[in-house]
């Protein structure tokens, strides 16, 4: 029972909140007490997102609601500085938990690899999370607060997967940053975490083919494809005091694929 609001105090700023892990996440954290900031570069899906969250106050656009949309591009560096922006004019605080879900996949194998597609993946799945982890810290530390910062990387940032020499390097550059801010934050009561899902059933594995899908499903020991829900259970811990003694991890919600 303590578990379910052991968040009432928390503002919590989640990217990629309009779809699949970012979503759940959103509705997680709302419903162990957090108010929640919901952005994403598709500030319509954000939208619907919070009104999930369902809570009377969420009405879309309310003045002073527990919860707000943001609109994005986590990959811009000015786009990043107003959200922050917008988040603390909005809330009169900085974000205490920071989950970045926001990524994308541009598949192809390396001999055939667009220097646009590699440049895009990074873009948003590295330079994205450097630069709200950067911005969400700046404001931390600037006002004393602690807080507790989650980055959404992939197994195969630490397996690597044929077709994916883009999404794997910059999800095995998001596991070096998490234990580098790990590392220069933690004197600051800023704790920084990463969470490495296996294959969840979101918008983004709709696109794999079916006989891959079929390949890797035989390969997970749980049998199973993961839930979105799954990895938001494991991002509430580590957003909660429950994890206070935990920074610099990786935590892999895989079904044990890949351990
Ligand atoms: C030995 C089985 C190992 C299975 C491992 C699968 C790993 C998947 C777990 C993912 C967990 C985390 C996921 C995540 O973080 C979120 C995502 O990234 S979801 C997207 C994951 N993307 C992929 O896995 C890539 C899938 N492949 C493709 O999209 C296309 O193959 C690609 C665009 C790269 C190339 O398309 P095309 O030129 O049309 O070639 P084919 O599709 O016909 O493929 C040729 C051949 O290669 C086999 N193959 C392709 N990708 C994979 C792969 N990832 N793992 C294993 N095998 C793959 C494909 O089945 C074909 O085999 P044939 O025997 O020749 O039919
Ligand atoms: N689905 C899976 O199997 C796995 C997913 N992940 C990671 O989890 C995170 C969430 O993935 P899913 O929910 O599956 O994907 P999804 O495609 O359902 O959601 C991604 C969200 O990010 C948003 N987004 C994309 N580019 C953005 C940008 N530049 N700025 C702001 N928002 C942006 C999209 O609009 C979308 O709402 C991603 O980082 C992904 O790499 C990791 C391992 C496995």
């Amino acid at each position: 029972m303590a578990s379910q609001l052991r968040l009432r105090s928390a503002l919590a700023l989640v990217t990629g909140a309009g779809s699949g892990i970012g979503r759940a996440v959103c509705e997680r954290l709302a419903c162990e007490g957090a108010s929640v900031a919901a952005c994403d570069l598709d500030a319509a899906a954000a939208r619907e997102t919070v009104r999930l969250l369902g809570s009377p106050e969420s009405e879309e656009g309310a003045p002073g609601g527990k919860h707000a949309v943001f609109q994005a591009d986590v990959s811009e560096a000015r786009a990043v500085g107003r959200l922050l922006e917008q988040v603390q004019a909005r809330f009169s605080r900085p974000p205490s938990v920071v989950v970045s879900c926001a990524g994308i996949t541009r598949d192809e194998f390396l001999l055939h690899m667009s220097e646009e597609d590699w440049d895009r993946v990074v873009a948003v799945n590295l330079k994205g999370i450097f630069l709200v982890t950067q911005a969400a810290a700046q404001a931390l530390v600037a006002s004393g607060r602690h807080g507790s910062i989650i980055n959404i990387s992939s197994i195969i940032g630490k397996v690597g997967n044929l077709g994916q020499t883009n999404y794997a390097a910059s999800k095995a550059g998001v596991i070096g940053l998490t234990q580098t801010v790990a590392k220069e934050l933690g004197r600051h009561g800023i704790r920084c975490n990463s969470v490495l899902p296996g294959f969840i059933a979101t918008p983004m594995t709709q696109k794999v083919p079916q006989k891959v899908i079929d390949k890797v499903t035989g390969m997970i020991p749980m049998g199973h494809m993961g839930s979105p829900e799954d990895v938001a259970n494991v991002v509430a811990f580590l957003a909660s005091e429950d994890s206070g003694y935990i920074t610099g991890a990786s935590v892999e919600v895989t079904g044990g694929l890949f351990m």
